[in-house]
């Protein structure tokens, strides 16, 4: 796979997804003419309005909506370009997706909920390295799966549990262990703190700022968590209906807002909320 050029890990221009159009349902424009960048080492927080296209977003940069899967309503990128990695997304052959997936981490929204029910938790974290490599050195996969665990702060006695027997920010951790076991430079993170305890925004914060002293790590970070976007982010990037309403630092998002959309965050903000996920997009535009 082609390293990118212009040596940034993400490159968004004049992106649009959709929906095609599936029974009575006509195609529905997800994202219209998205433009942006992460920076080597860069964390991007993204926010925006319920049904504003941010996980529509992570699962056509994670590759997840291109994979083959029967009944599900995908995605499809219809205009302009995404590049990761130096991969082009648009037209990317399907002989390329499994070496793509295997090189951009990806965190689900709702990850916690979806660990397969029957497998352990160190079955769970190292299943993407047996996929890369089933006969990856047995010695090696238990060090690595237990070097993981630890990353995520949970007791290697965790190791033989399985889903039900941990609770949900524990589940959650396993899955943000899952989306990094291959060491990936690029992490894509949906809500990964959405309804979950605090020890997992403070494993997220933590374990990406390790990883960013590491080596060149950039991410997405899709949160509405104004704390962790805090801790973690570089910049923001605002979404409202399928559009970029705003993109900076926070401070200068929320500083002297235009858009009303992030003008309601702002005041949101003002007023004392931390997490803003339940800002209804109900101001014209
Ligand atoms: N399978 C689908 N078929 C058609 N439209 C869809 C499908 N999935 C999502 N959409 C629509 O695409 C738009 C973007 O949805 P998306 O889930 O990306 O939003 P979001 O910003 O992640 O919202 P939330 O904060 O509620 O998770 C919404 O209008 C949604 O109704």
């Amino acid at each position: 796979m082609e390293r990118a050029a212009h040596g940034y890990p993400m490159v968004l221009s004049d992106l649009s997804l959709e929906y095609p159009p599936h029974g009575p349902s006509p195609a529905h424009v997800a994202l219209h003419g998205l433009t942006l960048t992460i920076a080597p080492g860069e964390v991007l927080g993204v926010l925006g309005s319920a049904g504003s296209g941010k996980s529509t977003l992570a699962k056509v940069l994670s590759g997840d909506a291109f994979e083959p899967r029967g009944g599900e309503v995908r995605p499809v990128i219809t205009g302009g370009e995404a590049t990761v990695l130096g991969q082009a997304l648009r037209r990317m052959p399907k002989r390329r997706l499994a070496e793509y997936r295997f090189r951009v981490g990806y965190l689900p929204q709702g990850a916690s909920s979806m660990l397969p029910a029957d497998r352990s938790v160190a079955e769970i974290i190292a299943a993407p390295i047996l996929e890369r490599d089933h006969r990856y050195n047995r010695r090696a996969l238990t060090t690595r799966v237990a070097t993981m665990l630890d990353g995520v702060r949970l007791p290697l006695s965790m190791l033989e549990r399985y889903p039900y027997e941990l609770s949900a920010g524990q589940r959650q951790r396993v899955a943000l262990a899952q989306a990094l076991v291959l060491g990936p430079s690029v992490l894509i993170a949906d809500e990964p703190t959405a309804g979950i305890d605090l020890s997992v925004r403070d494993v997220v914060a933590q374990l990406i700022g390790e990883l960013r002293e590491q080596h060149a790590f950039s991410a997405m970070l899709i949160s509405h968590d104004l704390p962790v976007l805090r801790s973690i982010a570089d910049r923001i990037a605002v979404l409202d209906r399928g559009e970029l309403a705003a993109i900076g630092t926070i401070d200068d998002v929320f500083h002297d807002p235009h858009h009303p959309y992030v003008k309601a965050l702002a005041g949101a903000l003002d007023d004392g909320h931390a997490v803003i996920d339940d800002l209804a997009s109900d101001t014209p535009s």
